[in-house]
């Protein structure tokens, strides 16, 4: 990913997360989400990070929303290392521009007030609206729910979450992002918990929040397919690592790494998704630590040598737009 995509709003550079997961100092009291992880975000483009369950997609994002700090490495956003964001105008400001979208768009309305009201709320706080001016208010709410494909407005904005349909509570979720003029979306499986038949409605959308309202997009899926369909460029990850990553159809088309390769054999009927643990290999996914050696995927990997349990592979450059962490690659 590089300077030829345009502005770049937020970059990850070798970014390391640790969770505690026990309070016996006997057993290993850490295990690391991420490790080197390393990005860049550029306005009217989409990444998409795939992986199974555990691989650390969120933690990602969740760093980004400012939810977790790094322990090592910095978050950027327009060149300014997120974590000296700390004056209450500069984070407003920051909730502005990075918003999220989460997997469960019941989850992120409250049931006792209309749509109306949750459209109304972070254009009020953010003051994107006339204090006092209710018509402006109005007006300002209907467009955007009408910008969303919910119509007709008026009747929608009168209904309260439960009366909407799954896919209807996800245009409201980021009609909010519309409202403060979000510049980044991070949307954590957004069409997950949604009927398939909605499915490509809701991206359809985030495609064209992307083209055509220029906002830099994070795609979270266990669904290489629709990755292809919404993100020019892709981040394979496996247990809190990049093992692949760059452009989406290369990599769909022509996968490197042991692992991207079993996840794109994993999906030859593009309907179907990576929710489960995969098939066909022969070991168990590890828990990383901070002491843990060699590559993540080892254990699990047919072409694996004694050197891939012992040192973590560094990145090789494939392409101008496509990298691999992985031995067989960098002799
Ligand atoms: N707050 C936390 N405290 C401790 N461990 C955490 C915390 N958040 C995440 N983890 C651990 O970090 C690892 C990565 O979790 P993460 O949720 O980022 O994965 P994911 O790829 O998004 O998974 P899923 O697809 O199931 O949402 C997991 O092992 C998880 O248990």
């Amino acid at each position: 990913m590089n300077e030829k995509y345009g502005e770049l709003l937020i970059e990850g550079k070798n970014i390391v997360k640790d969770f505690k997961v026990s309070s016996n100092a006997l057993k290993q009291p850490m295990m690391r989400a991420s490790n080197d992880v390393s990005f860049k975000m550029y306005k009217s483009r989409g990444m998409a990070v795939v992986g199974e369950s555990g691989s650390g997609k969120s933690t990602i994002a969740k760093m980004i929303a400012k939810m977790y700090a790094p322990t090592s490495g910095e978050i950027l956003y327009r060149g300014r290392d997120i974590q000296s964001i700390k004056k209450h105008s500069d984070l407003m400001k920051y909730r502005e521009g990075v918003q999220m979208v989460w997997q469960d768009p019941f989850g992120s309305l409250n049931p006792t007030h209309n749509i109306f009201h949750h459209i109304a709320r972070p254009l009020k706080i953010h003051k994107k609206v006339t204090p006092g001016n209710k018509k402006e208010l109005e007006e300002r709410v209907y467009d955007l729910l009408e910008q969303v494909g919910l119509i007709p407005p008026k009747e929608t904005a009168a209904k309260y979450p439960h009366q909407l349909s799954g896919g209807q509570r996800q245009r409201v979720n980021l009609a909010r992002n519309i409202a403060v003029g979000a510049e980044v979306v991070l949307a954590d499986e957004p069409t997950s918990m949604l009927d398939v038949s909605i499915r490509a409605g809701v991206l359809n959308l985030m495609e064209e929040m992307k083209t055509e309202r220029e906002m830099s997009l994070l795609y979270i899926t266990h669904d290489i397919a629709t990755a292809r369909y919404i993100a020019e460029d892709l981040c394979v990850m496996y247990v809190g690592h990049m093992v692949e990553w760059g452009d989406t159809d290369e990599i769909i088309h022509r996968p490197q790494h042991p692992y991207t390769k079993l996840l794109v054999s994993a999906v030859p009927d593009p309907s179907k998704s990576i929710h489960t643990k995969l098939e066909g290999n022969n070991g168990d996914i590890p828990l990383w630590t901070p002491d843990s050696l060699g590559c993540p995927f080892a254990g699990r990997c047919l072409h694996a040598t004694p050197r891939c349990s012992d040192e973590l592979p560094g990145v090789t450059k494939l392409a101008d737009n496509h990298f691999v962490r992985c031995h067989l690659h960098d002799q």
